[in-house]
């Protein structure tokens, strides 16, 4: 492909004007012959440093945001990140034919995963891409981000494309949506779940983090398009109020939703039965998940289905069969007929919602074996520390991607935040052994849930990741403690 192409820049200096591209990158580390290295001035270094490293592997062009010496020649332009997806975009140029971005502070990964199977029961190709990787009929490839950089993402939607994807469902974090990930793709309906704390080592403060997440609906859906909103969201009147302002069509929906209107839930062991008003119509749908929460993350996926062209009546019926993302709420086993659930609240909205989830299920002690991961938001960690206190009967404190910090210092700064409380509050670091207590001590009544890694695979220490999953610790824990 031309340079100039790629650009979409008729412009070019003369020199550069014939010249042709084999494909982009902005990791040095990735490019090869032919490349042009988009050059991003990052969180942990300028991507300007790494010229000499993609020219010696074979870059003959940089793309950045300011002149600079360089042993390359140099197009400026605006904004890098945002001429990276453009361009990403231009140079794999196939996308699904319908393309739903969700974003909100929790449930993304579940409305996708949700939305996935409604459309697959309604016999479309489909796929959802997020925090747990690509899910389509083939299986599952897990990738590293929740929202990948441009050039994987393009390259991903293409090949689904290709392989005759014809409905994605995909996460728009915040970080994503700000850092210009998703510029370059066609979206054609987006949801929004809800709005807390989170993220706040990388945004300044929650309304920077509240602003990057309306981008979805201010700039990258278009007048004219379709935003479904969880009217139940304490921040729904703003979000709404700023998609009227960009024309956007709203589908609202949950117990205030205008749209999809939730008339009752009503909780039942590990499901819920729902009446629904959509539309002059009443439809009673029995949901086979349990949680208020998954029920606001049903409707949100359930009105992207219906904005997305899909029959109405077919889509609530397709709610009946929908099985839970992996490691949200997933019941992995029990001991003493004590339920043990593995979820991924890493935050304090979400632990304090699947703590209120479980009470009512719970006929003895609720315990939660919970800890902060490092080198992020130290301010959540009280906060999280209070809602055990006050939700749970035993909190065991323990290890969660301690990363480059010291683990005792987080557990730390949880255990401060407890004081006070009617729990009981334990610290084991190790989260195996944690584990393996709270397993043992199950007795009949109680509930366990195992919070924070969800399917996470691998505990990061330093820069190591050791491999991990909650899943095999509590099924080796059962195996050591027949009931
Ligand atoms: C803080 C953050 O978001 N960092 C992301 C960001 O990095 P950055 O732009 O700041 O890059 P940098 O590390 O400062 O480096 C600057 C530039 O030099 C380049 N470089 C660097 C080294 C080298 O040898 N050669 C080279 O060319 C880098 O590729 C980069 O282009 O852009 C990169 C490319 O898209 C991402 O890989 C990187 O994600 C890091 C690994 C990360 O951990 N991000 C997490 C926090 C994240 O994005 N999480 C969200 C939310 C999760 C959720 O809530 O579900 C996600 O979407 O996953
Ligand atoms: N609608 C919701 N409201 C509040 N909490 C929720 C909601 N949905 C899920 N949760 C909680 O948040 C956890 C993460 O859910 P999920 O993975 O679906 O969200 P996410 O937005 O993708 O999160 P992340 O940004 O961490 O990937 C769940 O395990 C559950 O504890
Ligand atoms: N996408 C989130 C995941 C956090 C998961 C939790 N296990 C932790 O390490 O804090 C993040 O990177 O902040
Ligand atoms: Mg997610």
């Amino acid at each position: 492909m031309l340079l100039s192409e790629l650009l979409a820049t008729p412009d070019l200096e003369p020199a550069l004007r014939g010249l042709k591209v084999s494909g982009l990158t902005a990791d040095s580390r990735m490019a090869r012959g032919g490349f042009a290295f988009f050059a991003i001035p990052g969180h942990a270094g300028d991507g300007l440093s790494y010229v000499a490293d993609a020219k010696s592997r074979g870059a003959c062009v940089v793309v950045a945001q300011r002149r600079a010496d360089s042993p390359l020649p140099v197009v400026v332009v605006d904004d890098v990140r945002r001429a990276l997806a453009l361009a990403a975009a231009r140079f794999f140029s196939c996308q699904p034919s319908i393309i739903a971005a969700v974003t909100g502070t929790s449930g993304k990964t579940s409305v996708v995963a949700f939305l996935r199977q409604i459309w697959a029961a309604l016999g479309h190709e489909a796929a959802s891409l997020g925090t747990v990787g690509i899910v389509d009929s083939r299986g599952a490839h897990y990738g590293a981000l929740t929202t990948p950089g441009p050039v994987e993402l393009h390259r991903t939607l293409d090949e689904l494309a290709g392989r005759g994807v014809t409905h994605l469902a995909m996460e728009a974090s915040s970080l994503g949506i700000d850092q210009r990930r998703l510029d370059g793709m066609r979206v054609d309906v987006a949801g929004f779940t809800n709005f807390s704390r989170d993220h706040l080592d990388h945004h300044a403060d929650m309304e920077e983090y509240f602003a990057a997440k309306m981008r979805l609906f201010d700039t990258l859906l278009h007048p004219g398009q379709t935003a479904v909103v969880d009217a139940d969201s304490d921040v729904a009147s703003r979000v709404i109020d700023i998609c009227r302002a960009r024309g956007l069509t709203i589908l609202s929906v949950g117990s205030k939703g205008e749209t999809i209107r939730l008339l009752s839930a009503t909780p039942s062991a590990l499901a819920t039965s729902l009446r629904l008003r959509y539309n002059g119509a009443e439809y009673e749908v029995d949901l086979p998940l349990a949680g208020a929460f998954q029920v606001s993350n049903a409707l949100v996926a359930a009105g992207l289905a219906i904005a997305s062209g899909d029959d109405p009546g077919q889509v609530f019926a397709a709610l009946e069969a929908l099985k839970g993302a992996p490691g949200r709420l997933e019941l992995v086993g029990q001991r003493n007929g004590a339920p043990i659930f593995v979820d991924y609240a890493h935050k304090p909205d979400a632990l304090e919602k699947v703590l209120a989830t479980l009470r009512p299920l719970t006929k003895k002690r609720l315990i939660v074996v919970f800890g902060c991961g490092g080198d992020r938001d130290r301010g959540k960690r009280p906060l999280m520390g209070g809602i055990v206190a006050r939700a749970a009967d035993v909190a065991i404190v323990t290890d969660d991607n301690p990363r480059s910090e010291d683990a005792a210092a987080i557990r730390a700064e949880i255990l401060e935040g407890t004081r006070g409380g009617a729990a009981h509050i334990i610290e084991i670091g190790d989260r195996r052994a944690a584990i393996a207590n709270a397993v043992a001590g199950l007795e009949a009544g109680d509930a366990l849930v195992v919070a924070g890694k969800g399917h996470e695979t691998g505990q990061i220490v330093g820069d190591r990741v050791l491999p991990f999953s909650d899943h095999e610790a509590i099924a080796q824990a059962l195996k050591e403690n027949h009931p």
